[in-house]
């Protein structure tokens, strides 16, 4: 079995891009996002929420008209027209089985581009089509299904089965769970284990993926010269996410936006 060491706080925050006084709005990156559906709007909202908060220089909304109203309700920053990005979050709150042709058409242009690329949930069935650096998050669920296994049998060893499904799919995998483990097919393989109990509860993982997002927009030179630098920002941002919803939990149950709205504190803290 592959050992996989431990993320710690201090490793996560060698892994914030800090903006310099030269920075503008591009060059701290642009992370283009096509979650949500008229199903799951909120999970749009969700990501793109969290990857504001965790920083970054613009954000590119490019999914269904439905969640791009919701989006843009409760976060005016976002830019809805198409242009260019650094990297991409695809899938979240979204159903393979039902996709709508135009959202079909703008993930196949994103995974076309060869950018780094976080793939979650209903996009997790279009990985092979993806040109570039890729890490994808699915749960137990999601990743079982991904490997042809039971959920029982990802959840008995699931540090094993990250490893598989990264040798499968020879991208990276964060499998999501009360330890977020993520293995990379160069051999990379971490652990985050700062989440909280109370954080299983819906719309986590979309949070997750707009925090992860954000990282992978802020370091796209990182990703280009350094085959586990997807990697190491997926248990960045594990680790962001799981002390974020400590923060927010105090102990006791918190809501996802509550965590978002956690997470700049959090981030100033790993900093110092
Ligand atoms: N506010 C929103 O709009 C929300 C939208 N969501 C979206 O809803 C869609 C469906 O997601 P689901 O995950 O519910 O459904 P899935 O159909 O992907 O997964 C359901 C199956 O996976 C198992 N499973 C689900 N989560 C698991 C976990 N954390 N660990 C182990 N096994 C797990 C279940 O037992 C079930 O067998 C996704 O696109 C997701 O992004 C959810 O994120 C919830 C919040
Ligand atoms: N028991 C648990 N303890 C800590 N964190 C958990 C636990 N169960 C799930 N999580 C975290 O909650 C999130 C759930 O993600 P996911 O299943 O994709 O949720 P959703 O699809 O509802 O957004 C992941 O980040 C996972 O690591």
């Amino acid at each position: 079995m592959s050992t996989f060491s431990e993320w710690t706080p201090a490793d996560a925050g060698r892994h914030i891009r800090v903006p310099v006084a030269d920075d503008d709005k591009y060059s701290r990156g642009v992370l283009g996002v096509v979650t949500g559906s008229a199903e799951y709007p909120g999970a749009a909202v969700l990501g793109v929420e969290a990857a504001l908060h965790t920083g970054l220089g613009m954000l590119r909304y490019l999914g269904p008209a439905r969640a791009s109203d919701f989006v843009l309700q409760r976060r005016p920053e976002t830019v809805t027209a198409p242009g260019r990005v650094q990297a991409w979050l695809l899938g979240s709150g979204q159903d393979a089985a039902v996709r709508d042709p135009e959202t079909a058409s703008r993930l196949d242009v994103a995974l076309h581009q060869g950018l780094p690329t976080v793939i979650d949930a209903g996009a997790l069935d279009l990985v092979e089509r993806s040109g570039g650096p890729t890490i994808v998050t699915p749960h137990f669920g999601e990743l079982a299904r991904i490997v042809d296994a039971s959920k029982e049998q990802v959840a008995a060893n699931p540090a094993a089965w990250a490893v598989r499904g990264a040798e499968a799919l020879g991208v990276t995998v964060l499998l999501k769970g009360h330890s977020t483990y993520v293995a990379a097919p160069d051999g990379t393989r971490i652990v985050a284990a700062s989440a909280p109990a109370w954080l299983a509860t819906a719309g986590a993982g979309d949070a997750l993926g707009g925090i992860l997002g954000a990282l992978v927009a802020t370091h796209g030179d990182d990703i280009a010269a350094d085959s586990g630098a997807l990697a190491r920002l997926g248990a960045t941002a594990s680790v962001i996410h799981g002390l974020a919803a400590k923060r927010a939990s105090a102990g006791g149950p918190f809501t996802i936006v509550d965590l978002i709205r956690a997470v700049p504190a959090t981030i100033a803290d790993l900093l110092r």
